[in-house]
Parts: C-alpha cells; sequence; structure tokens
C-alpha cells in the first residue's frame, strides 16, 4: 500500500526529515507524534506533495509519487486529502460551497468562478454533512461556526475528494477537549466504516493511545519509534521527547479521557490532587 523509503527534507542546510521509512501495509490509523520542530508536519506535506522531498522515495499502491507534478500532483493530492490545524476554510463562504470546493481537482476553473456544481455534488455535500452532524449548519458561512464544527466541515471538505488516504496536521491542535473528541471520533469513524487510512499528527500521547493503531514517533526529523499504543510506555514517550526523568505524560495531555469518565470519579480525583 504505502511505502516510504529514506524520505529526507532539507531547508538550507537544516535537516527537518531525516531518512524517515515505514510501510503501511492495508489502511490504518496512525499517529505520529514528537516535539515541536521534530519534523510531523513535513513528513506529511511530503506525503501530500505539499513540500518536495530532497531525496527518498513514496510509492502508492506500487506508484512513485515522489515529486510528481501538474495535473498527476493535483490527482495525488485528492487521493490524500490534508486537514490543518487552522482548518483553511474559505471564512465568509457558506459551509457547503465550502465543501464542495473539496472537488476543485475535478473541476473546470470556469465552472468554480462562477460557484456552479452539479446537483449530485450539493447532494453528496450535505450527506456528509449530516453524517458529521452539522448538515443544519449547511447554508451557514463557515467564520459562524465553532472550531469543533470547522474543523468537520474541513474534513466532509476532505471527504468530498473520496480519498484513498486521510492526513491530518495537528487537527484537535486548537480545540477545547470537547471537540477534540468529536473530531477524533469522526476520524476513526471515517477510517474504521470506509476503511481510509488516516495519518495524524498529534501533539498529545493520550489522543495517540487511545485512537490509533500505530503510532509513529519522531525526533530531530528521524523515527526513533514505530509500534501499537501498549508499546509506547511513559520511558519510550521520554525518549521520543527528549525529555529528563522529570517527564510528566499529563503535559501532553488532551483531557479527552477526562470527558467519558463518570462526574463522581472526576471529582474523587479531584479530591485526591
Ligand atoms: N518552509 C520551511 N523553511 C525552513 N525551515 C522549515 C520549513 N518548514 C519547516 N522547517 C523546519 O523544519 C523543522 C521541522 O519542522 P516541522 O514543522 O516539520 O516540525 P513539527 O514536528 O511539525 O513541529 P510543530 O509541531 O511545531 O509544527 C523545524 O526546525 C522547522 O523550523
Amino acid at each position: 500500500m504505502l511505502h516510504i523509503t529514506e524520505l529526507t527534507k532539507t531547508f538550507n542546510g537544516k535537516t527537518a526529515v531525516n531518512k524517515v521509512s515505514f510501510d503501511v501495509k492495508q489502511p490504518k490509523m496512525i499517529g505520529v507524534i514528537g516535539r515541536s520542530g521534530a519534523g510531523k508536519s513535513t513528513l506529511l506535506r511530503m506525503l501530500n506533495c505539499l513540500t518536495t522531498a530532497s531525496t527518498g522515495t513514496i510509492s502508492f499502491n506500487g506508484e512513485d509519487v515522489t515529486g510528481l507534478r501538474g495535473a498527476a500532483r493535483r490527482q495525488w493530492q485528492s487521493r490524500c486529502a490534508m486537514i490543518f490545524q487552522q482548518f483553511n476554510l474559505v471564512p465568509r463562504m457558506d459551509v457547503v460551497s465550502n465543501v464542495l470546493h473539496g472537488t476543485l481537482n475535478r473541476r473546470a476553473t470556469w465552472a468554480t468562478m462562477f460557484n456552479l456544481y452539479p446537483q449530485d455534488d450539493i447532494h453528496k455535500a450535505i450527506e456528509i454533512l449530516d453524517r458529521l452532524g452539522i448538515a443544519e449548519q449547511a447554508p451557514k458561512r463557515a467564520e459562524a461556526l465553532s472550531g469543533g464544527q470547522q474543523q468537520r466541515v474541513a474534513i466532509a471538505r476532505a471527504l468530498m475528494q473520496d480519498p484513498d488516504i486521510i492526513l491530518a496536521d495537528e487537527p484537535i491542535a486548537s480545540l477545547d477537549p470537547m471537540n477534540a473528541q468529536i473530531v477524533m471520533d469522526a476520524l476513526r469513524r471515517i477510517h474504521e466504516e470506509d476503511g481510509r487510512m488516516v495519518i495524524a499528527n498529534l501533539h498529545t500521547l493520550d489522543t495517540a493511545r487511545r485512537y490509533c493503531d500505530r503510532v509513529i514517533g519522531m525526533r530531530d526529523g528521524r523515527v526513533v519509534f514505530d509500534g501499537t499504543p501498549d508499546q509506547l510506555t511513559t520511558g519510550v514517550a521520554r525518549d521520543i521527547y527528549g525529555a529528563g526523568a522529570d517527564f510528566s505524560e499529563a503535559a501532553t495531555s488532551t483531557q479527552i479521557e477526562t470527558l467519558d469518565r463518570p462526574k463522581a470519579e472526576i471529582a474523587k480525583t479531584a479530591a485526591l490532587v
């Protein structure tokens, strides 16, 4: 399926991603973790051809997609849709038009300019919004929605492309714990129900453990851990984050877990600290 070999990116002599290799044999939900500057975003941007790799290769189902250009690059980008921390929606445009923007890569420029979309696409966009629980927001301007709702619009836009892979670059970093949970639940459901591969850069350990089948840990541009959430012990995490003995997992928590615990239990814990 996805085969990455010695992928490297150097910016002005500084190596951001250093000979990263891994294989994904079936659609999994994969979390990429590591401290700020570890190279997570650069890795995802290379997978999506937003950033050109300096050396190394990316192949998907036997096809080399490294360094694609023009129409081939746009086609690949719609097969591996990307969502971002800041949602990247058009704020003043209504929600459904933002979702329909997901079809840009397969539409004529003039049709886009005049905002002309086929009925089938409009129905599909509403269905996807419904699936994500935000169909009633369809006519509103994107800027009128909460962060969690905007991120779900961004996911809907990605789904409009019917991608094989969803790349999510810190999808919950700007969200409160409740919205973070809604967005991560949506990504997990899309993975499980549609069989799409999801690769998400996550800055919190608990989220990676809870949602992902596999976790890749990066440090200084290199992969220093590649395993299951069970194998991601505190010692391993300390190594990934390059932290000392005083490393606390709580410092990288989104507190999603806390939301699921009964109120009485939370109160008990609170009383203990
Ligand atoms: N366009 C660029 N030009 C120059 N240096 C860059 C560029 N993009 C990233 N870098 C550098 O590459 C390194 C890796 O950055 P990257 O954003 O991939 O890390 P990250 O793990 O995603 O961090 P964060 O979580 O803070 O986004 C950093 O040192 C960063 O400064």
